[in-house]
């Protein structure tokens, strides 16, 4: 389990990080996100140790993180770390080197990554000639090259048009597939919806929500159909809100308790029943509940 633990960070006077904890089990993958500014890039610089907390630590495995295990996790930084000058293939397999595969090895494993993330036939261009979407491409093959135990990726869906988000979603999906814990932040919340076995939304340097998605709906909010029927029906039925009314489709909160047959019944007596849905809060929505000032 990759754990973090109470960690604070100040910058002078701004408060970046005010105790944030959260964990990230093998096999996992884990949303980050929050609004601009609220601590994320802090967070994943300190889980690789390129930046020390004020206090709380980070554990991997039940042992506090430190250089020699970091050189074992792949990570996309904010700030993109490729050479410019520097060919696609000979940059990835000079990385996987450093990590202390042999020559032949590295250039194979970054061979095969990259063509897995479909930029193979700019192997030997200079990364600079790359446009941004195939550069980040690169950017995860040179995460992923020395087969890392965890993985911490900064908004690595940025920038990238849908079909490069489905290539690293996949490359994504397979590392966590193999065991690994993977966690990114990202602000494409339907992307994190979608991919994501837990989700952690951080607001001023505190997380205020984490769980499943279906933890974040939670037992105890109200529930919420769409029904299509005729009429006005929903008007002044005892222990229901009309949320949103359009035409013929009424979205209806239930009070606690009310029981949803009862809407059902309603909706039946003013005529027939065309449509009867719950609405489930999307993670956007959970968001902007949470996060709003
Ligand atoms: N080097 C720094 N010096 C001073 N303040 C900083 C520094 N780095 C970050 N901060 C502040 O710390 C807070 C958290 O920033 P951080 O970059 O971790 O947020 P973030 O969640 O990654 O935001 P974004 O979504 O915009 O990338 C912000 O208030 C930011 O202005």
């Amino acid at each position: 389990m990759l754990e973090i633990d109470s960690l604070r960070k100040r910058y002078g006077d701004v408060v970046a990080l005010d105790g944030l904890s959260f964990s990230v089990e093998p096999g996992r993958m884990y949303g980050f996100v929050g609004r601009n500014g609220a601590g994320k890039t802090t967070t994943m610089r300190i889980v690789l140790g390129v930046l020390a907390p004020d206090s709380g630590e980070v554990r991997w495995r039940g042992s506090r993180v430190d250089r020699d295990t970091v050189r074992r996790f792949g990570y996309m930084p904010e700030e993109r770390g490729l050479y410019p000058k520097m060919r696609v293939l000979d940059q990835v397999g000079y990385l996987a080197e450093l990590h202390g595969a042999s020559r032949r090895d590295a250039r194979a494993a970054a061979a095969r990554w990259l063509e897995e993330l479909g930029v193979s036939a700019r192997a030997g261009d200079r990364v600079e000639e790359l446009s941004l979407g195939n550069q980040q491409r690169v950017q995860l093959a040179a995460a992923l090259v020395h087969d890392p135990e965890v993985l911490v990726l900064d908004e690595p869906f940025s920038g990238l048009d849908p079909v490069g988000v489905d290539v690293l979603a996949e490359a994504l999906k397979g590392q966590a597939a193999a065991g690994k814990p993977v966690v990114f932040s990202s602000h494409q919340l339907d992307l994190v919806e979608r991919m994501c076995d837990a989700v952690g939304i951080v607001r001023d340097g505190r997380m205020v929500a984490a769980g499943t998605i279906e933890d974040l709906r939670g037992d105890g909010r109200p529930r919420r159909y769409r029904v299509e029927a005729t009429g006005g029906w929903a008007a002044d039925l005892a222990g229901v809100t009309v949320i949103e009314r359009r035409g013929d489709v009424v979205v209806a909160e239930l009070a606690h308790g009310v029981d949803e047959q009862l809407l059902l019944d309603a909706a039946r007596a003013a005529g027939p029943v065309r449509e009867f849905t719950p609405v489930k809060p999307s993670l956007t929505d959970l968001f902007r509940e949470v996060v709003a000032e």
